[in-house]
């Protein structure tokens, strides 16, 4: 039985596993020169056994090291080596030595031992010594290198075990044919199988998509003003009445001429000056230039600037500086280079944010039709939920559920209606829900979806409305309500602070994005938050069955990768573990944790929070 392992790296990995005796070292002290020879560039792993040393006693580093140092790093102008003391229990993880191999200087790796990994690997048998086959109990086995009195099966590829070329050749074409695995990504919805419900709870992506089938966007739209239009969604195709830019214009201060003089070396003499906002009115013939500023309109007779920094000018001759580097139509943006006249400048379906707006002015659009803002009802449930603002009656809670859904729902550009706390009565319940799908297309509750005795929206949500109460293979977040009441929208989203917020981002938020008639143009941006991979800077406990969001801050660091860490406490109901994040890290449902080092999917809060 081997175990799982997978290449973090995005070059080849390639094990030699054989029983000792059968040669591998002697074997691997030909094959490293054959494949440099060949110019493969190797980096090798080995095994080693417990008490190996590289350094020696009496050697600086050696002695450092023995005196506590728990990384040694010893560096030459020819080679450096990291040392690092870590005694383990089990085996080193071969994951983690392979990040510390520097992919961009290698190839390939060659591994030898770790044969217990499920890495493709080159068994080598020697019939003469008696020993069993790997390959028929490791199924990680590429190819067999033997001698000619060995049978190997003929799905396997043979190799000669004495014939290092030949070795070397399958090595090179295993290098060149292999390709890095997709990236595993988590709960990406799209690649998710049918909704069903059971016993078994549904998965992220399962409840993600199952949502979305139950929602149409809004077909009904309105005309703003184009300060109104921030952050709402376009009903249709916003088309260019001009042509951007509107005429063609210089890139650069400096000259403008014609590039057929370059190319003859003519002398150039400056006949004007043209400022953004102005033009020249008369052709620049051949032999002259004018001086032109950055955005003004390029003249007839001009195809091509050079910056000002590449001239040399008196009062009117012009001493052009590398003319051989100069290429002709430089520096000159022409016009509707960027948008064309009658042109889709903005497709129906997109956001309207700094950007949109930013363009539709350059236009000179003044207003835009728009999908009309969804209207979200709020409301909180339960005894002990009180109205922040008013004296804390003993052993309740302040109402923050109720903030953080508005703030996130007027974020995706809602209109949001505040039906405040509603008391755990039946009819209070009813009364308030059936008024609220009169006039909302979304409305969302916390609380009272679990298994708890007092909760009566349960059976009001059951009496009134088509709900679904899943259970959600993810934590936070694991009881959701999703359904109708009327043709109303409903969220009934768990009690728990964080929770709510979780729950909010994986569900509510793609569905009120497809509702407001936002496009996901060819999932260049999806109505679910985007995975971003980082580098775990601490081991990450997650069980596998479930989706772990934990609460995390990224940043850039100075290996030019990103990193992510834990806020620490990650109680669902401490809300400060979000107020100290800018991301979620989202450990899949197929992993047990994630290893200090290792790759792991974050969704920066950059979209809503
Ligand atoms: N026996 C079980 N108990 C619980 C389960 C379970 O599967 N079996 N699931 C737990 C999980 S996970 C969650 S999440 C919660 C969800 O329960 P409810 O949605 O029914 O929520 P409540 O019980 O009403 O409240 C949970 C928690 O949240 C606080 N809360 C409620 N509303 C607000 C609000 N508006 N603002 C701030 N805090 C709020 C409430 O006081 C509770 O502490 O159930 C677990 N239990
Ligand atoms: O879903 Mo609950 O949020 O795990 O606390």
């Amino acid at each position: 039985m081997s175990s799982v392992f997978s290449n973090p790296l995005s070059i080849p990995v390639l094990g030699f596993c054989a029983y000792s005796g059968t040669g591998k070292t002697t074997l691997l002290k030909q094959l490293i020169p054959e494949l440099n020879r060949r110019g493969v560039r190797l980096a090798v792993i080995k095994h080693a056994h417990h008490n190996f040393d590289v350094d020696i006693p009496g050697k600086d580093s050696y002695e450092m090291r023995k005196a506590g140092a728990k990384q040694m790093l010893v560096a030459s102008h020819i080679r450096w080596a990291l040392m690092t003391e870590e005694p383990l229990d089990t085996d080193p993880s071969l994951q983690h030595l392979l990040k510390q191999i520097e992919q961009d200087k290698v190839d390939i790796v060659l591994v030898e031992g770790f044969k217990k990994l499920a890495l493709p690997k080159i068994e080598l048998h020697r019939a003469s010594h008696g020993k069993p086959f790997i390959h028929t109990h490791d199924e990680n086995i590429v190819a067999i290198a033997c001698c000619d009195d060995t049978t190997t099966p003929d799905e396997l590829t043979r190799l000669d075990l004495n014939n290092v070329g030949q070795i070397a050749d399958f090595v090179m074409q295993y290098q060149q044919s292999w390709q890095a695995p997709e990236v595993n990504i988590p709960v990406n919805p799209a690649l998710a199988s049918t909704p069903q419900s059971g016993e078994q709870g549904l998965s992220v992506a399962q409840g993600i998509n199952h949502i979305l089938s139950q929602v149409t966007p809004l077909k009904s739209s309105e005309t703003l003003a184009l300060d109104e239009l921030d952050n709402r969604v376009l009903a249709s195709d916003s088309i260019s009445p001009v042509n951007v830019p509107q005429q063609t214009n210089s890139a650069m201060d400096g000259y403008g001429f014609a590039y057929s003089d370059v190319a003859s070396g003519k002398t150039l003499t400056v006949v004007a000056e043209v400022l953004a906002g102005h033009g020249y009115e008369h052709t620049v013939q051949s032999g002259e230039a004018v001086r032109i500023m950055t955005g003004a309109p390029i003249p007839a007779g001009v195809d091509t600037v050079q910056p000002r920094e590449l001239c040399e000018a008196d009062a009117d001759t012009l001493t052009l500086l590398e003319p051989e580097q100069i290429k002709s139509g430089q520096h000159v943006r022409l016009a509707g280079e960027d948008i064309g006249i009658n042109d889709v400048a903005l497709a129906k379906g997109t956001r309207l944010t700094a950007a949109e707006l930013g363009l539709l002015a350059s236009l000179g659009c003044n207003q835009a039709e728009v999908v009309n803002a969804p209207v979200v009802a709020v409301f909180s449930t339960g005894d002990e939920v009180s109205q922040p603002g008013e004296p804390l009656k003993p052993n309740c809670i302040y109402d923050s559920n109720r903030y953080t859904i508005k703030s996130m729902a007027r974020k995706l550009g809602c209109k949001v209606v505040d039906l405040g706390i509603i008391e755990d009565n039946e009819q209070a319940l009813t009364d308030a829900l059936q008024q609220a799908s009169l006039t909302a297309d979304v409305v969302i509750s916390s609380g009272g979806v679990s298994v708890g005795n007092a909760d009566y929206i349960k059976t009001v949500l059951a009496k009134i409305g088509h709900i679904n109460f899943w259970r959600i293979n993810m934590r936070p977040g694991r009881p959701l309500a999703v359904g109708k009441i009327n043709d109303t929208l409903f969220f009934g989203l768990p009690g728990n602070p964080v929770a709510v917020m979780v729950s909010f981002l994986q569900f509510v938020q793609p569905a009120l994005r497809k509702l407001s008639g936002e496009q996901e143009f060819a999932d260049n941006r999806p109505w679910h938050p985007q995975y971003i991979p980082a580098i775990a800077d601490e081991n990450l406990r997650s069980k596998t069955g479930r989706t772990e969001f934990l609460r995390g801050i990224y940043h850039l660091d100075t290996d030019g990768k990103m990193h992510v860490k834990s806020t620490g406490a990650q109680g669902s109901g401490m809300l400060s573990s979000m107020v100290n994040a800018n991301c979620l890290i989202v450990i899949g449902e197929q992993d047990d944790g994630i290893a200090k080092g290792e790759s792991v999917f974050i969704q920066p809060f950059a979209d809503v929070l």
